[in-house]
């Protein structure tokens, strides 16, 4: 720990009220600050129900005190806690008689930040913090747990652990003279780079599905006006977030609305249906109807079952971005006399409920969400970049077997794209960048 570190506070607890609120000092000196607040040091890792008192003495609150000395506390510094009862108020108080005593309020993440910096987590375990706060299903919380568990940052260990082998093995290669290049084993080798190539295709697929909870998918539901957009909204939401009618042209707003398809997040925009239209404020929404879904990574495009897809239903098709994969779901399929149409699509029922199951799997299945019971860790873009870029390196060393020079230049650039998930070596800007988007306190 740098022992210059100053010492700094701030409320943990959630904004607002509660049944308890806490506030946490971490740094050098908190005997006096102790001593000034409850009268002496609290017994190290033990509960102590204590007055906090101001500068005059008069008690603030009745709490619980926690001590932490370094190096065993969440920052690895002298850790104190004082637990009061949960009022903005109350709190604000304690906080300010902190702050009296010397102590700086800290900013956004600097727990956390010192933790890493102290050596008590990595970095992708101090990421998985605040993904762990801001996860909004139960799947991502899960997901993020076993990122702070330390499930990512092994995988991502255990990759650089053969790298370093393998790095190794071509290091003493490159020692050997041409004419005893037959001392050098290179099936080790390449059964070496063939295990971390499938280990590393494994860790990328299971990041991506970890970016997929932390991130979510957005999905534009899109068609004519009237087919249904807005009832499937209501319907996947699960409650009457948007306005239903049998006028054509209702919506006008883009409205977005979260949800969760087993435990993935999902943005569903519902839009204005589209059509030629004389109205201004529709056209409008049209166009904002455009806008929304160059944004989406997976367009709905709803249709009339009783209708099928018609030529204007083509046009709207026609007038989005191709990359951006789509669904043709027919709505309405209630009102189908006998079978369905044979047209390729799913055929569900905003209104009645048909046919929604089968369309959640559907729309899991085209944001390339894989069932993994259990498996994933949650991840984010950056290491997403950084695995992508270890994969490209590694892909390239792969065709430079016969320079091992190059060849080992690869590997290390290689095994420095995926240190940089876990923080080994890593720049003062992206640092400051990753903790100044926690909140304060943690
Ligand atoms: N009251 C309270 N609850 C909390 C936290 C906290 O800071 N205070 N946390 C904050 O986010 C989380 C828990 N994180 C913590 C992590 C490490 C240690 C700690 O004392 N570590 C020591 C001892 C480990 C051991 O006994 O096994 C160490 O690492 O050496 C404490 C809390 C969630 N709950
Ligand atoms: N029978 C039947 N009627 C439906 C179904 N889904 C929606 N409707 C009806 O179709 C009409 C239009 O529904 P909306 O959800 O407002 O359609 P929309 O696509 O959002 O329409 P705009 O916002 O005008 O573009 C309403 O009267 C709904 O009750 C369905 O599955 N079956
Ligand atoms: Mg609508």
């Amino acid at each position: 720990m740098p022992p210059s570190a100053d010492t700094i506070a701030a409320i943990a607890t959630a904004q607002g009220r509660g049944g308890v609120g806490v506030v946490r000092i971490s740094g050098s000196g908190l005997g006096s600050i102790a001593e000034a607040i409850l009268g002496r040091l609290p017994v190290a890792r033990h509960a102590t129900y204590t007055d906090f008192k101001d500068e005059t003495g008069e008690v603030i609150d009745q709490g619980i005190a926690l001590y932490f000395p370094a190096p065993h506390s969440y920052t690895g510094e002298d850790v104190l806690e004082l637990q009061g009862h949960g009022g903005a108020a109350v709190l604000h108080l304690l906080l300010q008689r902190c702050l009296g005593l010397g102590v700086r309020l800290a900013e956004a993440g600097e727990f956390t930040r010192r933790a890493f910096l102290n050596d008590k987590i990595d970095l992708a375990q101090a990421e998985s913090v605040a993904d762990l706060i801001e996860a909004t299903t139960t799947e991502a919380a899960r997901s993020a747990m076993r990122s702070l568990h330390g499930d990512f940052s092994a995988a991502i260990n255990g990759l650089v652990e053969e790298l370093t082998l393998l790095r190794m093995l071509v290091e003493a290669m490159l020692d050997f003279p041409e004419e005893d290049i037959e001392v050098v084993d290179t099936s080790h080798r390449d059964r070496l780079l063939e295990k971390i190539k499938t280990k590393l295709a494994q860790t990328l697929a299971t990041a991506k599905q970890g970016s997929l909870l932390r991130e979510g998918a957005h999905i534009a539901l899109v068609g004519r006006p009237n087919v249904g957009k807005s009832s499937l909204l209501n319907r996947l939401a699960g409650e009457e977030v948007a306005l239903v009618s049998d006028v054509p042209g209702t919506t006008r707003d883009v409205i977005r609305q979260a949800i969760q398809i087993r435990g993935v997040p999902l943005h569903i925009m519902d839009t204005a249906g589209l059509r030629e239209s004389g109205d201004e404020v529709e056209n409008m929404g049209m166009a904002r109807t455009h806008q929304t879904v160059g944004r989406a990574d997976l367009i709905l495009m709803l249709l009339d079952a009783a209708q099928g897809c018609s030529e204007g239903d083509l046009a709207i098709i026609a007038g989005f971005p191709v990359e951006i994969p789509r669904l043709q779901v027919y709505n309405k399929a209630d009102l189908l006399q006998g079978a369905l149409s044979n047209d390729a699509g799913i055929y569900i029922s905003a209104k009645s409920g048909l046919g929604i199951d089968t369309l959640r799997e559907q729309i899991l299945k085209q944001i390339g969400w894989h069932n993994q019971e259990g498996g994933t860790f949650i991840a984010r873009e950056r290491h997403l970049i950084a695995l992508n870029q270890a994969n490209i390196h590694l892909q390239q060393a792969e065709q430079l077997l016969d320079h091992p020079e190059l060849f080992a230049e690869e590997l290390r650039l290689t095994q420095q794209a995926l240190s940089s998930i876990t923080g080994k070596f890593s720049a003062d800007d992206l640092l400051g960048e990753i903790f100044s988007r926690f909140c304060i306190g943690k």
